[in-house]
């Protein structure tokens, strides 16, 4: 049987949560509480969580019983990644998490509209599917993954929709990372608005 999602955002497609340290971007380093949603229609070629792509493999769980698990950890911040997040309306799930005094931060591509109330987006724009200007909007950081040498200009293209306080990050495709995090260093040293981001919790060991 389909999954039937409420558009009130009650209930969603809960793929995993776990407690861990935020191992990317502006916020690396900081302990967080994961929520990933499954869904995602974007299609990256080289997407390090396809597991999370059909909505339907992943349990309907209702956001209260979300709120609850991450209001017992030490950190009063989540992160609610995917899969793609934004195919939701998260307006219910950061309200609840508000009223428990839980900081939202969300990871998203941008490619749906933006719902939900959010201490920190960061917004990680694909080729395959444009970021709304909604997301680019309201985007506290632009995240964007160098997979070859065309990611810089597309990096910069992405620079253009984005406020002028957005942070900046290049981050280097997991398995191009020999060959594209020197390219990155040098682009960042020469293009010093942008900063480099490692995926620090892959070396890290941890989820
Ligand atoms: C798995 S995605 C989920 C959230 C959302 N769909 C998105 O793409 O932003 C989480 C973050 O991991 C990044 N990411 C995914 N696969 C990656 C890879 N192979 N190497 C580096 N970063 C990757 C994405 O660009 C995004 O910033
Ligand atoms: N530690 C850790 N940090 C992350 N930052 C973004 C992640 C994601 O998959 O959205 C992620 C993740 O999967 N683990
Ligand atoms: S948008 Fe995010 S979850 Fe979807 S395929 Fe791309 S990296 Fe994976
Ligand atoms: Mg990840």
């Amino acid at each position: 049987m389909a999954h039937i999602i409420p558009d009130d955002g009650s209930q969603l497609p809960l793929m995993e949560e776990f407690y861990t340290i935020q191992g990317e971007g502006y916020n690396t380093g900081k302990a967080a509480y994961f929520i990933r949603l499954g869904g995602c229609d974007v299609g990256c070629h080289w997407c390090d969580v396809k597991e999370s792509w059909d909505a339907e493999l992943h349990a309907l769980t209702h956001a209260d019983v979300i709120v609850t698990n991450a209001a017992i950890h030490p950190a009063k911040t989540v992160v609610i990644t995917g899969g793609e997040p934004l195919i939701y309306n998260l307006e219910y799930l950061t309200t609840k998490l508000h009223e428990q005094g839980i900081k939202t931060f969300i990871e998203t591509s941008g490619a749906y509209p933006l719902s939900g109330n959010w201490d920190w987006i960061c917004l990680s724009p694909k080729k395959f599917k444009a970021p709304t200007l909604s997301v680019a909007q309201k985007a506290d950081e632009l995240k964007v993954i160098v997979f070859n040498k065309s990611d810089f200009e597309f990096a910069e293209q992405n620079a253009l929709l984005v406020g002028p306080d957005c942070k900046l990050f290049l981050q280097p495709e997991w398995s191009k990372a020999k060959e594209m995090t020197p390219l990155i260093v040098d682009y960042v040293m020469n293009n010093p608005k942008w900063e480099i981001s490692l995926q620090t919790h892959k070396f890290l060991n941890i989820p």
